[in-house]
């Protein structure tokens, strides 16, 4: 947390164009946040992710985690996830994400940054099973990372800080018009837990 915190103004739009994304900084307080962001370290099943690069099927040192209302099947990087049934603290977690955004959610993808050196590179959150549009709303626990938005055709840049125990929105077309990253930094050794509220249709229900 910093001193201007409190100047953290949530229906600014941090896009200059071309989408909407809003951040709303802490939404919890230091114990709280404390909190889940151990309960969610010990307790979620964590996995490596895998991904198809050149053909080449490589495991990531991050490690990822999928729940949601039903049993959704979620093709991510070219491998097929199951969600898991919401546990109390994240059921917890998403009804607080659901009051601030005034949005519902139906699933989350969880990801566990070990230190600064594992990353997530540039993206945008597109997968053919999400509400196309739909808002996508990320909460950050433990180390502070910086995070990146780049617009697909012009290259702009747009970077901040994700602090502990806040809550990032985006939404309408920032996925059709900009990518997103999570930098790798020599400068952090701590893990952070990221979590991305999103909807999948219902026509992705696993069998
Ligand atoms: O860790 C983050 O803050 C972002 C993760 C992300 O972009 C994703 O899971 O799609
Ligand atoms: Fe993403």
């Amino acid at each position: 947390m910093d001193l201007f915190s409190n100047q953290i103004e949530p229906n600014q739009n941090l896009l200059p164009k071309d989408g909407v994304v809003n951040y709303f900084g802490p939404i919890l307080n230091q114990p709280e946040a404390d909190h889940y962001f151990h309960q969610l370290l010990d307790t979620i099943p964590w996995e490596n992710d895998v991904l198809v690069m050149f053909g080449k099927r490589i495991e990531t040192k991050r490690k990822v985690a999928w729940f949601g209302d039903k049993p959704f099947a979620y093709t991510y990087s070219n491998s097929t996830k199951r969600a898991l049934y919401w546990t109390p603290e994240l059921l917890e977690l998403k009804q607080l994400t659901e009051k601030l955004t005034t949005t519902t959610y139906n699933s989350c993808l969880l990801n566990l940054y070990h230190s600064g050196e594992e990353g997530m590179g540039w993206h945008s959150d597109d997968e053919k099973e999400l509400q196309p549009n739909g808002a996508i709303a990320s909460l950050s626990f433990g180390a502070e990372r910086q995070f990146v938005f780049k617009h697909k055709t012009t290259n702009e840049k747009v970077a901040l800080v994700l602090d502990h125990g806040s809550l990032l929105v985006m939404k309408g077309e920032t996925q059709n018009f900009w990518q997103h990253r999570l930098p790798p930094t020599k400068k952090v050794t701590s893990p952070r837990i990221n979590l991305t509220f999103r909807t999948i249709t219902t026509e992705n229900l696993a069998e």
